[in-house]
């Protein structure tokens, strides 16, 4: 796991937003796979600034977001379909017909499950990965309990989760306690997997995530099995980070390699 601790949410989102840049900039057509809640939409800002800016393209690139609530579509406020084209797709030249999202509204939840997982192979696979991630260390709708080995699949929402939520949803608005998500297992297989978090409320998941056990109580922790994760996080997320100054040191090592190498004759 490399861990990048930085000093606000305006820096981590930089700093996430750059890997996307790099990402699509050196493959035209990469498939990304993409996150909601309200930690991305900074990064997602930085995305449409650098499109509008024509720092990168969106026309080839497929996307495949993490989940949808089950019960909703895509044209409720409240369904990530909506807050994806609000947030991103509806500003930037992606083709809209190129991302997916899981069907929230579909007649069998089961089987639009396992066709989300064939349209993701056959894509060929995400390149890069977003994640944010719950306070009780979910991603996606992984909750504590999810098999690291999951697949895409239909789960319950834990009370927290939909508390936490619940701010999106008008006081007496129908909100959904079950979601379609892509399981660990799926995540997993993604090449590379950038986690952002920031602001303390999430410095327990943080600490649970990078330095507790592996383990389905902390979903999250399945990613230091992952041979390339990025963990992007403001001082605040970090504080409760035992290492935290040992990750700062490599991380300025880690940089300094790269000069290193960016600087070799070719
Ligand atoms: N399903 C989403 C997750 O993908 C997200 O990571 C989490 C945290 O959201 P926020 O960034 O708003 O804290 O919220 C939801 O539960």
């Amino acid at each position: 796991m490399q861990i990048v601790i930085l000093k606000d949410a305006a820096a981590v989102a930089e700093y996430g937003a750059q890997i996307f840049i790099d990402q699509i900039n050196r493959k035209s057509d990469s498939v990304l796979g993409l996150a909601t809640g309200s930690t991305p939409v900074a990064l997602y800002q930085e995305l449409i600034k650098a499109n509008q800016a024509n720092k990168v393209s969106f026309k080839q690139v497929t996307s495949f977001n993490l989940d949808e609530y089950l019960g909703l579509d895509g044209d409720h406020a409240q369904s990530y379909r909506f807050f994806m084209n609000e947030q991103l797709f509806n500003h930037v030249d992606i083709d809209k017909n190129n991302t997916f999202v899981p069907p929230g509204d579909a007649q069998n939840p089961i089987t639009a499950c396992k066709m989300y997982e064939n349209k993701i192979s056959q894509s060929g696979g995400v390149d890069v990965q977003l994640l944010g991630i719950g306070r009780n260390g979910h991603i996606g709708f992984n909750e504590p309990s999810s098999s690291l080995a999951s697949r895409t699949r239909v789960k319950t929402l834990t009370k927290e989760t939909v508390e936490d939520n619940a701010r999106f949803f008008a006081e007496g608005e129908f909100q959904p306690h079950l979601s379609i998500t892509m399981g660990i297992g799926t995540i997993l297989e993604a090449k590379k997997v950038v986690l952002l978090a920031t602001g303390e409320n999430k410095a327990d998941a943080i600490r649970d995530m990078c330095e507790g056990a592996v383990s389905a109580v902390c979903p999250a922790s399945a990613l230091q099995f992952h041979q390339d994760a990025v963990v992007v996080i403001d001082e605040a997320a970090a504080s409760k980070l035992v290492n935290a100054e040992l990750y700062k040191h490599i991380e300025s090592e880690n940089q300094k390699l790269q000069q290193y190498l960016a600087e070799l004759p070719n």
